[in-house]
This record gives structure tokens, C-alpha cells and sequence, in this order.
């Protein structure tokens, strides 16, 4: 199987759209390209890929918007310029999507609020709710709050964080070049397109060492970047140009564009060891024989029927060892529900979660997508 049959089987798809390709030579947003990108994806999401769109553009609009002709370099400008631009961002996403009958929504974080557990597992129960509901996610930077991320203006780095954390099986990086070449095509005419390769690959450095182009911040290096983090999580990423006509769906048809960047592991072997070697663990369930049996044979969920006791304090999300009759450890993994709840349901049928906690978030404590045997 060639590796380009990845993309037609990757269910979850982040799209990520540079500043350098959505800004008409930054002057204003390029509506008629952003028009046939949501034709594209309005046409993946009919094939069955769920997709989260990550956009840059905000400042860029923004100084349209305000007859600004030159970028600022004031951070509260450029802020201001974002806030004014968001608008008009996701107004002409609204729009188009609107035409294929398909509902977007506006989803703005911070790095630090991906890096908060509690907000974390909100943003990430946010997104995966809105793909549930065939909605596209429209995720950008929240420039009013941030300084950092709008001088170096990485949504690249958002972008891998996003594939992260809803567990995508692909990111495209959609840019200005065709893909990430030998060296920055901007200095060296020359350069020739990489077409796959390993995201670690260490002469990978080399080559994206170049700067960004005048509307971009990142340049290839914070792409390059966000491929490794991406990795991390087991998702390919392919770096393309988006002003090759029908670029998503013919990437989506494993035509060779751009650049792939693989994974060392596939997605749940790379989560899995992640979980293994991160986490310490916040709390013990003590597992009845039928449940050890299915975990340890079978790989299956861990639902609250097969638990008999909980001791430690663990929030949700947090890890928890799973251990059987004997305090034999059997598995370890990030559990649904806090202490309190899980020694409230503990024992007993999924269906009556709702009934003896007002609430139910998921039917397993333990998701079998996140435990480990050990
Ligand atoms: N090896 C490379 N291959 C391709 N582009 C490179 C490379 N090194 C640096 N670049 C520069 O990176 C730019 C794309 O990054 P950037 O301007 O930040 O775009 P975006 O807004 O899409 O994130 C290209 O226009 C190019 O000048
Ligand atoms: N969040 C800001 C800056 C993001 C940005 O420029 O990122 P990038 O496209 O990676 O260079 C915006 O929407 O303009």
C-alpha cells in the first residue's frame, strides 16, 4: 500500500491555513480562495472525514478592515487588528459553509489553555461534541489575550496541538510553497519538494531553516515543528500548497502533493506509550475477575459494572491504576469521572449513570482508546 493511501483512510483531518495564502498580498482576505477550500472540505466531510479547520487570517482582515496599509508591530495594534479581523474571518467561512447547508462554529485558544488539564479536556470535549454534531470547527489563535503567538504567529504549533488533542489521524499545513523543499525556495530557486519522509528525520532541520515569507510569521521551521508534535500523537502531516487547484480532495485521492511527514508509531501505539511513560497515577479501582478477564484478554473498555472499589483522589482525565482482587496491577488509564463520581457508580450498570449522577459524560470510566495493559 503506498504510504499516500494513508489520507483517503484518515478519519480526522485538521486543516490549517496560513496567513501567507488566505490574505490577498495581505491587503484582504482572498474570499474567492477560501470559497474553494470549503467546497473541498464540504466535499471530504461527504466522504465521511471529520474535519477541524485551524485559520490564521484575523490580523490580516483586520487591517483591511481598519484601512490599516502597513502590519503594526505594536502589540495592542495588532491585537486590535485581530479582534477587528476575526469578524470578518469567520463571517466568510459562515457563509460559504452556509451554501453547502453545513454549520461552522468559532473555537479561539491559547497554547496555555491546551496546557491547563481541566481546559484541556473542555476544549477537547468542545471539539469532539461539534464533530459529533457535523459541525466544522473553526479554531483560531485568541489574539486578544496572547502575545507571543501573535508576533511569531505560529497557528502551525495550534494546529499540531489541535491534532492532538482530538486524537486526528492527519494535519495539512496548507501554505504558500508547494511543500517543504530542500531549502527555502525564496533564496534557492533550485530547491527541489521533499516528497516523504520521517517527521524525526534530522536533516529535515537543515532544510526549513529558512524564514517565513512577508505576510507568514512561521516560516517552515515552526511547520517542521508542528509535523514532530503532530507525530507525537501518531498523525501524519502533509505541508502543500493551497493554491494548486482542488488541493484537499485530490491529497484525499492519495495524489503525490506536498510533502508527507510520517510518524514513528501509528496513532493509538504512539498514545498508548505516551500514556505508559507520562503520567503518574492519582488513584487505584480495584477490578472484580470478570472485568480483569476482559481487559487483560480482550482490550476492551473498563466500565463502572466491573469495578469494586476506588480509593486515591483522581479528577477526570486524570490516570488511575486498575488493579485486580489481589492488588496485582492489571492496566493503567485516564478515567471519565472524578473520585467522588466513579465511587458513586462504581458497580454499577452504564445506564444508571445519568439516573444516580444527574449527568452522564461517557458510559466506560476507562476508555480502551486510553488504557494500557502494563
Ligand atoms: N525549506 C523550505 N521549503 C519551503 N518554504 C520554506 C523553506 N524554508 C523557508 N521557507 C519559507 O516559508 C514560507 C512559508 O511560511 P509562512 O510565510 O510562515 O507561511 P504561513 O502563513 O502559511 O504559515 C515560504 O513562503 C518560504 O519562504
Ligand atoms: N492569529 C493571527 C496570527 C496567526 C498567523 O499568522 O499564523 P501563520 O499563518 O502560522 O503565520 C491571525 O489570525 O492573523
Amino acid at each position: 500500500m503506498s504510504k499516500r493511501q494513508l489520507l483517503t483512510q484518515a478519519k480526522r483531518w485538521v486543516i490549517k491555513i496560513g496567513s501567507a495564502l488566505l490574505t490577498d498580498n495581505g491587503k484582504r482576505l482572498d474570499t474567492q480562495s477560501m470559497a474553494g477550500w470549503v467546497d473541498q472540505i464540504a466535499e471530504l466531510s461527504r466522504l465521511g472525514h471529520e474535519i477541524v479547520l485551524v485559520s490564521s487570517g484575523s490580523v490580516a482582515a483586520g487591517m483591511s478592515r481598519l484601512g490599516w496599509t502597513a502590519r503594526p508591530s505594536a502589540i495592542h495594534e495588532l491585537q486590535a487588528a485581530a479582534a477587528v479581523g476575526q469578524m470578518g474571518l469567520v463571517q466568510a467561512y459562515e457563509s460559504h459553509f452556509d451554501t453547502h447547508g453545513m454549520t461552522t462554529a468559532q473555537v479561539l485558544l491559547t497554547h496555555a489553555d491546551l496546557s491547563d488539564r481541566q481546559r484541556y479536556l473542555n476544549a477537547r470535549s468542545t471539539l469532539r461534541s461539534l464533530l459529533g454534531l457535523g459541525v466544522i470547527p473553526v479554531v483560531n489563535e485568541n489574539d486578544t489575550v496572547v502575545t507571543d503567538e501573535i508576533r511569531f504567529g505560529d497557528n502551525d504549533t495550534l494546529g499540531a496541538l489541535v491534532a492532538n488533542l482530538i486524537e486526528a489521524d492527519l494535519l495539512v499545513i496548507m501554505t504558500d510553497q508547494q511543500g517543504l523543499m530542500t531549502a527555502d525556495p525564496r533564496q534557492e530557486p533550485t530547491a527541489e519538494l521533499v516528497s516523504e519522509v520521517m517527521a524525526s528525520d534530522p536533516k529535515l532541520d537543515l532544510m526549513a531553516s529558512g524564514g517565513s515569507g512577508q505576510l507568514g510569521r512561521g516560516g517552515m521551521a515552526t511547520k517542521l515543528r508542528a509535523a514532530r508534535l503532530a507525530a507525537r500523537s501518531g498523525a501524519a502531516t502533509v505541508i502543500v500548497g493551497g493554491r494548486e487547484a482542488r488541493v484537499l480532495t485530490r491529497l484525499q485521492q492519495a495524489e503525490l502533493l506536498g510533502t508527507l511527514l510520517l510518524p514513528e508509531h501509528e496513532r493509538l501505539v504512539a498514545r498508548k506509550q505516551w500514556l505508559a511513560g507520562h503520567l503518574r497515577t492519582k488513584g487505584q479501582l480495584v477490578l472484580d475477575q470478570g472485568a480483569a478477564r476482559v481487559l487483560r484478554q480482550e482490550g476492551r473498555s473498563l466500565l463502572p459494572v466491573g469495578v469494586k472499589a476506588v480509593s486515591g483522589e483522581f479528577q477526570r482525565g486524570e490516570m488511575v491504576a486498575c488493579v485486580d482482587e489481589n492488588h496485582q496491577e492489571i492496566a493503567r488509564g485516564l478515567v471519565n469521572y472524578n473520585a467522588l463520581e466513579a465511587a458513586k457508580v462504581v458497580g454499577k450498570p452504564s445506564h444508571q449513570i445519568q439516573a444516580i449522577l444527574g449527568y452522564v459524560d461517557e458510559p466506560e470510566l476507562i476508555h480502551r482508546d486510553n488504557l494500557v495493559l502494563v
